[in-house]
């Protein structure tokens, strides 16, 4: 899908050089780097409130990152800021940017420099922006401490030491209330652990033209609102779709229906429930068709939902990995469904791993999938051939095919509630029933998903099934205001 519907994109830092040395060859020299001070400046202005006063301390490395903070200060220096320069390599600081400094009144500090960090009223981190490499350097990591008391960070571009393609942050990074990013997001700002330290997240036009295909993009409300399933006049229950749920078990009975909760509410006509725990179902769920045999003669399903709470019964993963519709593989089913049968299928496939999960299936530790979001994703999507739902504090959906990987964007921490991805199953194979893409059924059911958990929530704790019930809330905002 293009950009039609205002999708939040993010580029990496290959495509960004290429569009701004194309950018760069049609405009006057420096003429990129005072839009993005001026943008910068203007950002922590709204920060500040008052400009006039305000003790402003920039963090200045040796590339244009720290250009852009140097000139930045110099405009909040004209405005009345006292703003002083931390050089963190003196001698080899944009040139050009420090004499705009000194001109306007700023100040270059010789000593002291951790503690008048720490008494900012604000700290300006340009030690690094896309041009860094690896972690902050050690001459940075203290600065980087002392930030953390001043009153208010703005990181420049992208908070220092968060890699840009990523998000990785591998030891220090500088943790900002705000960054002012140029041109386009970065993946680093979007995909935990690098979302963290961004804070909120401010975009400065500055005229690149990037291309089609991003490398991360989000939904927003007005393309998930384009993409639900919506019942016309000619529909029935069985054009709706029905999607069928294998899953609980005799121990686990409630994630089976959890499961049918999430799928009830995901667009498809029916909800047709295969396994052990029909009777628990059926006591909260009258509506469900509950069959006593298994997935193969079930009757017809437009896609299947296997795995949740469901055990080792590798019988039932193969029979639903023979149907020749799609199917969305959770939990236990993750570990019974065999990488090559799950590669030759010919409908799609969803695997729902969180990071555990997706650990055990990658041969790797958790911490390493989390501290690695986007490569573990892309990586389990290529080993197996299907679209990859990794779940966690920033939910990423690869796809198939490579292409763009889309980051959820609704997440809350209180979805980290015991049931609540077997929810999430139910929905996004509901939403697959009922006629969505693998890539798009994930990426909005986990949307709605979100959503439904930050209204269920409302600031308090809440349990799975308050998740499934608020989906409808979530996806009525979505049609009213997307
Ligand atoms: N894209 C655009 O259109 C526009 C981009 N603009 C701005 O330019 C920024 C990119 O500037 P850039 O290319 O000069 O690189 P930058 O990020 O300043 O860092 C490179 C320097 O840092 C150093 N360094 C490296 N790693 C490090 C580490 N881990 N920890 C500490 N230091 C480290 C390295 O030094 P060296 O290895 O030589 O010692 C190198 O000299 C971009 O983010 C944006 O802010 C805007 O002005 C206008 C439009
Ligand atoms: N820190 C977090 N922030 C946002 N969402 C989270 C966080 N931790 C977990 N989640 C979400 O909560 C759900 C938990 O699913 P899962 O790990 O499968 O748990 P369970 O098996 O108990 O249902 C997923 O949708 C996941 O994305
Ligand atoms: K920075």
């Amino acid at each position: 899908m293009g950009n039609t519907h205002g999708m939040r994109n993010a580029y990496g830092v290959e495509t960004v050089r290429a569009a701004e040395r194309e950018l760069m060859a049609r405009l006057p020299q420096g003429a990129l780097m005072q839009r993005a001070a001026a943008g910068l400046a203007a950002a922590c202005a709204d920060l500040l409130g008052r400009v006039y006063g305000a003790r402003v301390v920039l963090l200045v490395g040796s590339g244009d990152n720290g250009g852009d903070a140097l000139y930045a200060g110099a405009r909040l220096a004209r405005r009345g800021a006292g703003v002083s320069a931390v050089l963190l390599a003196p001698g080899r600081a944009h040139p050009g940017g420090l004499a705009a400094l000194l001109a306007a009144g700023g100040v270059v500090l010789q000593e002291d420099a951790e503690d008048t960090v720490r008494r900012a009223d604000l700290v300006v981190d340009g030690i690094v922006g896309i041009g860094g490499r690896g972690g902050l350097r050690d001459g940075a990591v203290p600065l980087a401490e002392a930030a953390r008391e001043a009153r208010a960070v703005v990181a420049v571009d992208l908070p220092s030491g968060v890699d840009a393609d990523t998000g990785e942050v591998r030891g220090a990074a500088v943790r900002a209330d705000l960054t002012v990013t140029f041109g386009t997001h970065k993946p680093g700002l979007l995909v935990d652990p690098g979302r963290e330290y961004a804070g909120s997240v401010r975009l400065v036009d500055i005229g690149l033209a990037l291309p089609g295909e991003p490398e991360v993009e989000a939904l927003q409300h007005a393309d998930v609102a384009a993409l639900l399933p919506v019942p016309g006049a000619e529909s029935d229950k069985y054009r709706r779709g029905v999607v069928g749920v294998a899953a609980g078990s005799d121990r686990y009975p409630g994630a089976a229906v959890l499961a049918v909760a999430g799928a009830l509410r995901g667009g498809a006509g029916a909800v047709r429930y295969v396994g052990p725990a029909g009777g628990a179902v059926l006591a909260r769920f009258p509506e469900t068709l509950v069959s006593d045999r298994g997935p193969a003669k079930a009757g017809r399903v437009q896609a299947w939902v296997v795995g949740p709470g469901a055990g080792d019964d590798a019988q039932v993963v193969e029979e639903v990995l023979a149907a020749e519709v799609p199917v969305l593989i959770d939990a236990d089913g993750l570990r019974l469904a065999p990488r090559d049968v799950v590669r030759e299928r010919s409908a799609p496939t969803l695997l729902t791993p969180h990071a555990g999960e997706a650990a055990r299936l990658l041969g790797t530790g958790r911490e390493e999938v989390e501290a690695a979001r986007l490569s573990a994703v892309r990586e389990l999507a290529g080993l197996y051939g299907a679209t990859v739902l990794l779940k966690g504090s920033t939910t990423l959906v690869a796809g198939a095919g490579g292409g763009a990987v889309r980051v959820n964007a609704t997440g809350t921490p209180w979805l980290a509630t015991a049931g609540s991805g077997d929810v999430l199953s139910g929905l996004a194979g509901s939403l697959m029933a009922a006629g969505l893409e693998a890539l798009d059924a994930g990426s909005v059911g986990a949307y709605l998903h979100g959503l439904a958990g930050r209204f269920a929530a409302d600031g308090a704790p809440v349990g799975a099934h308050d998740v499934a019930e608020a989906i409808r809330y979530a996806w009525r905002d979505v049609v009213r205001t997307g």
